[in-house]
């Protein structure tokens, strides 16, 4: 990554009771997650960036210097888009209203977000006359989203956007965020607590704890590590980016391709040649020494190297951590089963996937 398309933070912040301390080198697009136990100072380091707190230290986005020893650029200089757990429109204002107060604020930066286009990403057309009191939740995240679009940003700030809405709405809102994700060239920062939020939507992770940055990494690499794990033992998975390589119409199955490996997958009406997200559970991988040979319900079996076992939540539980290629995969075992297979970090075992899921 050179500095044009890297966000470099290294700020330092005290509260009594409290420091954040963190140097960061980000990809200057896509999302990436900040995770966290409540407390781990996500929110504090978004404030940071948007020049909401007056950390010490140095902070670039793509290329442009926000803050260094000699300059601190004041939040409305700053080319940000800010979106909050609650969309705080204005209740007075239309949804119309909402979006040219934003295009008010906005920002020549060599980069033009046309009203519409914000508008078009975020489907929102056909609620520019409402008024924001009544619009259910799902809508009016979606015009603060827009909202924070029109301004021009040059990163895109969401603090827990989806944490105020139930499951339903969440589920409606999250495929307008991967398009965001997929359609804007700008950098999204986003807070979340939500482990499955951190799977669909992350390209790149950042695990804070106690105001320091544990983790940060690719999301595939994240996900797999067993140290540190992002979901609880019981939900513990890896996310493969794959492609589409082959249908099988009969059986209405499709084959996606990933780095390491293939595997066969029920057909949603997937395209050859299509990139999709596959999650696959710890849970769902079990483990044979050698290439099983008698026929078996489970088609999915890859050569893997065991790399790591650690302790599961339990001591009946092991967790392990393999290389398909050069894609890792978590396993859940028992201990029993594991010291009867004579595991040992280096081996070739086969894995055997029973199911795995598109998650995009
Ligand atoms: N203005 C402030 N003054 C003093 N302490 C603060 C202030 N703002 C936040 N803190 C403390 O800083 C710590 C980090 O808070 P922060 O809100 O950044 O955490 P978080 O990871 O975003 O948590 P959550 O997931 O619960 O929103 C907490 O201990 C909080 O009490």
């Amino acid at each position: 990554m050179t500095t044009l398309d890297t966000i470099k933070a290294c700020l330092k912040l005290d509260y009594s009771g409290f420091s954040l301390d963190v140097d960061l080198n980000l990809p200057g697009k896509g999302v990436t997650a900040l995770f966290g136990h409540s407390g781990s100072g996500k929110t504090t380091l978004l404030r940071c960036i948007a020049g909401l707190e007056r950390a010490v230290g140095s902070l670039s986005v793509n290329g442009s210097t926000w803050q260094n020893d000699k300059l601190f650029l004041p939040t409305h200089k700053r080319p940000l888009g800010y979106v909050f757990q609650e969309a705080n429109l204005f209740p007075h204002l239309s949804v119309q209203g909402n979006l040219q107060y934003g295009l008010k604020r906005a920002m020549s930066n060599g980069r033009q977000f046309s009203l519409e286009q914000a508008i078009d990403l975020l489907d929102i057309g056909h609620l520019l006359h409402r008024k924001t009191t009544r619009l259910s939740g799902g809508e009016r995240q979606r015009v603060a989203i827009a909202r924070a679009l029109t301004v021009n940003p040059r990163v895109l700030l969401m603090d827990e956007p989806l944490a105020s809405l139930d499951q339903l709405r969440k589920r409606e809102i999250l495929p307008f965020l991967q398009r965001l994700r997929d359609e804007l060239d700008i950098p999204i920062l986003y807070v979340t607590h939500a482990s499955d939020e951190v799977a669909r939507l992350a390209d790149h992770v950042v695990i804070l704890s106690k105001g320091q940055v544990v983790a940060s990494g690719s999301l595939t690499e994240t996900l797999a590590r067993i140290d540190l794990p992002v979901r609880p033992d019981e939900d513990a998975s890896v996310v493969l980016k794959a492609r589409i390589a082959e249908q099988d119409h009969r059986w209405g199955l499709a084959r996606a391709e990933f780095a390491g490996g293939s595997l066969w997958l029920r057909d949603m009406g997937f395209d050859i040649g299509e990139t999709v997200r596959l999650q696959i559970m710890a849970r769902d991988v079990s483990l044979a020494r050698e290439q099983p040979t008698t026929p078996s319900s489970i088609v999915n079996l890859l050569p893997a190297t065991i790399e790591e076992i650690g302790a599961g939540e339990h001591p009946a539980i092991k967790q392990i951590r393999l290389l398909a290629g050069e894609s890792p995969l978590l396993c859940r075992l028992t201990s029993r089963s594991a010291d009867a297979l004579g595991l040992k970090i280096g081996q070739s075992v086969w894995a055997q996937i029973k199911s795995a899921a598109i998650i995009e």
